[in-house]
């Protein structure tokens, strides 16, 4: 039995619409479409942004603005419920990384079961922008993986699609009457770059930051983090108003705002992670893509019985903005 009601009835076997009327009462474009493994959003006032979510993973595996796409996908990635996509914004709960402390925690792969379940799609809430929410809980997550973590949960992600952004955001809830929910939560997003050498992550200098190559936590005192070599970073507790932005020839690309999200990931496999991970393509992908991932990675969140938790990752277009810092 689903646990969420859907905002709209859906017939899973079934392409289902849901038009937009414009003022006079007239039907207009379309803005949301479900079939058996997508979801597809397009705005009502410009079919050339649109967004793509898997519901295995509720993965947005595609976000076009003007017709450009944003997100970096693997043209290896699997779309096909056999494994976690590689590219777009897999979502990681409820570990990051591989755990090896937890009782239960580590025993669930890395990254966790969300981007490893098919979620239910709960249906369309707003007709502009145009938003859609997507459900998983125990019931319906990969039952390999609650196997070795019995706990109980419900997450709820929301995807709202704007002319000029993407926002997606969570809400988990723990439902237990008598045991608490200890979580990370993280938008693995992948962005799409024409050269990650000539790109450059700003606004996170004098940031405390774990580098997970070194194995050691420092101050950034980088004014900027430019990629010619593998990087995997974790930086701690972000300030809330610090915007990350990827800026390419003085153009910021993409910007990164978190909500109640105070930790950041910077990642890029370079050549040799690349190689050695089979669903990455083209092997020359790594020039192409970054991730910045927003999340609550650096400890964890606990809920107790009946307790929720928020956040989300808006992605939009602001103009290059470098942020004063006191060091
Ligand atoms: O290969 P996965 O499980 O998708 O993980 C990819 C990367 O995800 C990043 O978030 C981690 O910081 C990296 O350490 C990891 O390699």
């Amino acid at each position: 039995m689903a646990r969420h009601k859907k905002t709209e009835n859906y017939n899973k076997h079934e392409t289902r619409y849901f038009k937009e009327r414009n003022l006079q009462g007239n039907q207009i474009k379309m803005s949301v479409q479900s079939n058996e493994s997508e979801v597809i959003l397009t705005h009502p006032d410009d079919s050339s942004c649109s967004t793509t979510i898997l519901k295995y993973g509720a993965t947005v595996i595609s976000w076009k603005l003007k017709g450009d796409e944003q997100l970096w996908l693997s043209s290896g990635a699997k779309l096909d419920g056999s494994k976690p996509v590689r590219g777009g914004i897999p979502l990681v709960f409820p570990v990051f990384g591989k755990n090896a402390s937890d009782e239960l925690l580590s025993k669930l792969p890395q990254h966790g079961l969300a981007r490893n379940s098919t979620w239910e799609f709960l249906g369309q809430t707003k007709s502009n922008p145009p938003t859609v929410q997507f459900a998983l809980y125990p019931e319906i997550a990969n039952q390999e993986m609650t196997a070795l973590w019995p706990v109980d949960f419900s997450l709820i992600l929301t995807v709202e699609l704007g002319l000029e952004h993407l926002k997606t955001s969570i809400e988990v809830n723990n439902p237990s009457k008598t045991d608490s929910l200890k979580f990370n939560w993280l938008f693995h997003s992948y962005f799409r770059i024409e050269d990650v050498e000539g790109a450059f992550v700003s606004n996170l200098v004098g940031m405390k930051v774990y580098d997970q190559l070194l194995k050691e936590t420092y101050v950034d005192k980088h004014p900027v983090i430019t990629i010619h070599e593998e990087k995997d970073l974790i930086y701690q507790n972000v300030d809330d108003d610090r915007i990350i932005q990827i800026v390419n020839k003085g153009v910021a690309l993409h910007t990164i705002k978190r909500i109640n999200l105070p930790d950041a990931v910077v990642w890029n496999p370079w050549i040799e992670k690349s190689k050695s991970m089979g669903d990455f393509e083209p092997k020359s992908g790594y020039q192409h893509m970054i991730c910045v991932e927003p999340g609550h990675v650096h400890d964890f969140i606990t809920l107790e019985p009946g307790q929720s938790w928020k956040a989300a990752q808006l992605l939009d277009k602001t103009s290059i903005a470098f942020q004063r810092v006191e060091l």
